[in-house]
């Protein structure tokens, strides 16, 4: 069992109540197919978590789960804090292709129930924070790759969620996107407080964006790792990645799943 790594809240300060509790989540898929081991996991609302694991250890059964698209196998639990107000973006994005950028994400938040006026005033700030305000009348298919991914995620942040989940929704863009996209989450993130759920195969993203790594083994996943990230906030991505801390996260979760 892994101890959480929550740092003890500062004296007088009442700790931040779980988002997302995990205790002994299993997922056997049919045919006896073991994804998961034996997960245990508290994520305190507000924290910015990451999770790392060699591909097919189960990072994407585990935010099924969690997002409650998927039924673990019996004998754990899983709670979510307000799972009525849980964002979800995947690899590949949901974008309905008959809808404009600007039409999807208003879509998007009246089925979540934002009131109107409400996304009358989101909709124009979100499309400026994503980059993506000269494209509000295109589609979907006029759009670059890192464009709908982009789009994807201003559909779902755009409701405000308590608790977002991402699944290496960054992972089919080029590096320098990327880093601005990264960027611009943490941006959202400290404005708005969430609890973020992010996976990703890329160790630099998770130490720059994270309050904690949780690396997870190879299949079945476990955890095997869960490394608290002490780098100060707000982050910078140059000045964060030239901190002897980052260097030194990073080259631990490298050693840890043997990229050297
Ligand atoms: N619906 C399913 N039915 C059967 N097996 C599945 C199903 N979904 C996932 N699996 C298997 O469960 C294991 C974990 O898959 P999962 O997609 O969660 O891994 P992952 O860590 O997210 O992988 P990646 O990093 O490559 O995206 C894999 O071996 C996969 O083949």
């Amino acid at each position: 069992m892994t101890i959480p790594a929550t740092a003890a809240p500062a004296q007088g300060a009442a700790p931040a109540a779980a988002a997302i509790t995990l205790k002994g989540v299993s997922k056997t898929f049919p045919g006896g197919m073991r994804a998961l081991e034996g997960v245990d996991l508290t994520v305190p609302a507000g924290e910015f978590v990451a999770i790392l694991g060699p591909s097919g250890c189960g990072k994407s059964t585990l935010l099924r789960i969690v997002a409650d698209l998927m039924e673990a196998d019996p004998g754990g639990s899983v709670e979510v804090d307000t799972p009525k107000e849980l964002g979800v973006v995947f690899q590949t994005s949901n974008l309905l292709p008959w809808l404009t950028v600007e039409g999807n994400l208003t879509l998007g938040a009246r089925l979540r129930g934002v009131p109107k006026a409400d996304i009358a005033a989101r909709v124009g700030p979100m499309l400026e924070t994503l980059g993506l305000e000269s494209f509000a009348r295109k589609h979907p298919h006029e759009l670059s790759g890192g464009m709908r991914q982009r789009a994807a995620l201003g559909q779902t942040l755009i409701c405000r969620p308590k608790t977002v989940l991402l699944d290496e929704p960054f992972g089919a863009l080029d590096a320098l996107t990327r880093d601005r996209l990264n960027v611009e989450l943490l941006r959202l993130w400290q404005d708005l407080r969430q609890t973020v759920l992010l996976v990703t195969h890329s160790i630099p993203e998770a130490v720059f964006l994270a309050d904690r790594v949780i690396v997870m083994s190879g299949r079945p996943g476990a955890i095997a790792e869960d490394l608290r990230i002490d780098i100060p906030r707000p982050r910078d991505p140059a000045e964060t990645r030239a901190l002897p801390e980052f260097t030194e996260a990073a080259q631990h979760l490298r050693k840890l799943m043997g990229v050297v």
